[in-house]
């Protein structure tokens, strides 16, 4: 095993997209070490979705290469990464509001069933003692979350917060490797933002599954990263750990413009 592919579970060489005449995300280059938290930042527009997407296989970049594990995995589509073993959870929230939240876990297991839907339909006793084991699997990533009491409940029904944490619930059924969670804390309340804190913290330490996190809540960014990429117009334009981004005159004046690397205000 070469010393990147032990330190490294990721690694995104000189990737490139372009939307017609405009380059989302221009020849950026990093390594996401293996069992970390990693952070994707910069204002809106940055390229963070656009790069995202090219993580888990929603575009093919237009150059560049990104490897998980030491392979590459350009042009492979979205289901087969997540088999992988890159999850995700999107900015807007995505389940299905009218089934119950322990089957929106099921969902993001299905990967890993060896069942079809021939089997399911024939009510196999192979197929029956699949479901069980896969709804007490989803039941226990649900006490994970904390959501286990509304198991039964309609997806819709939860509490904004809850609903991101019923995704995250969702991904993790997919035993990813590498978990994407594309603004998070989004629309959550600060007692919300700190459980969070405290879920991705416990997902990176007892579950030893790398985080790459796209997040506007820069509290939340420096406490939980310990390296952060910092995207502009596409480019990357910093990377280091919180202190080293904290102080770079070059974030500052992408966030605040360059008056205020002139004032040393900092972020
Ligand atoms: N499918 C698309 N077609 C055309 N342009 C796109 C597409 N997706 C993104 N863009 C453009 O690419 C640029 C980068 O967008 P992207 O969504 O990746 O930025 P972002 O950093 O995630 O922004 P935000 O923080 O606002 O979510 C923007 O100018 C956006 O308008």
């Amino acid at each position: 095993m070469s010393d990147h592919q032990e330190h490294n579970v990721l690694k995104v060489t000189n990737l490139m997209k372009r939307f017609g005449g405009l380059t989302a995300v221009n020849g950026v280059n990093f390594d996401f070490p293996k069992g970390q938290i990693s952070a994707v930042i910069g204002p809106n527009g940055a390229g963070k979705t656009t790069f995202f997407n090219m993580i888990t296989g929603i575009y093919v970049p237009d150059k560049g290469n990104i490897e998980l594990d030491g392979e590459s995995i350009v042009n492979i589509k979205p289901d087969r990464i997540t088999s992988r073993g890159i999850a995700r959870t999107f900015q807007n929230i995505r389940l299905f509001g009218s089934m119950t939240v322990l089957e929106n876990v099921q969902v993001g297991m299905h990967i890993h069933l060896k069942t079809g839907i021939v089997g399911t339909l024939l009510n196999l006793p192979r197929v029956r003692h699949e479901e069980h084991d896969a709804q007490r699997e989803a039941y226990r990533l649900l006490e994970y979350v904390g959501l286990a009491e509304w198991y039964n409940e309609e997806a819709s029904s939860l509490s904004y917060g809850a609903q991101r944490r019923l995704e995250i619930a969702r991904a993790l059924a997919a035993k990813p490797k590498v978990l994407l969670l594309d603004e998070p804390a989004a629309g959550m309340n600060p007692r919300e933002t700190s459980e969070l804190t405290g879920l991705i913290r416990r997902i990176q330490q007892e579950l030893n599954i790398s985080i790459i996190l796209i997040e506007h809540d820069m509290k939340l960014v420096m406490e939980l990263s310990h390296h952060i990429l910092v995207l502009d117009h596409g480019e990357k334009i910093a990377e280091g750990g919180p202190e080293d981004i904290r102080s770079n005159p070059k974030v500052i004046e992408a966030y605040l413009g360059k008056s205020a690397v002139e004032e040393e205000i900092q972020i």
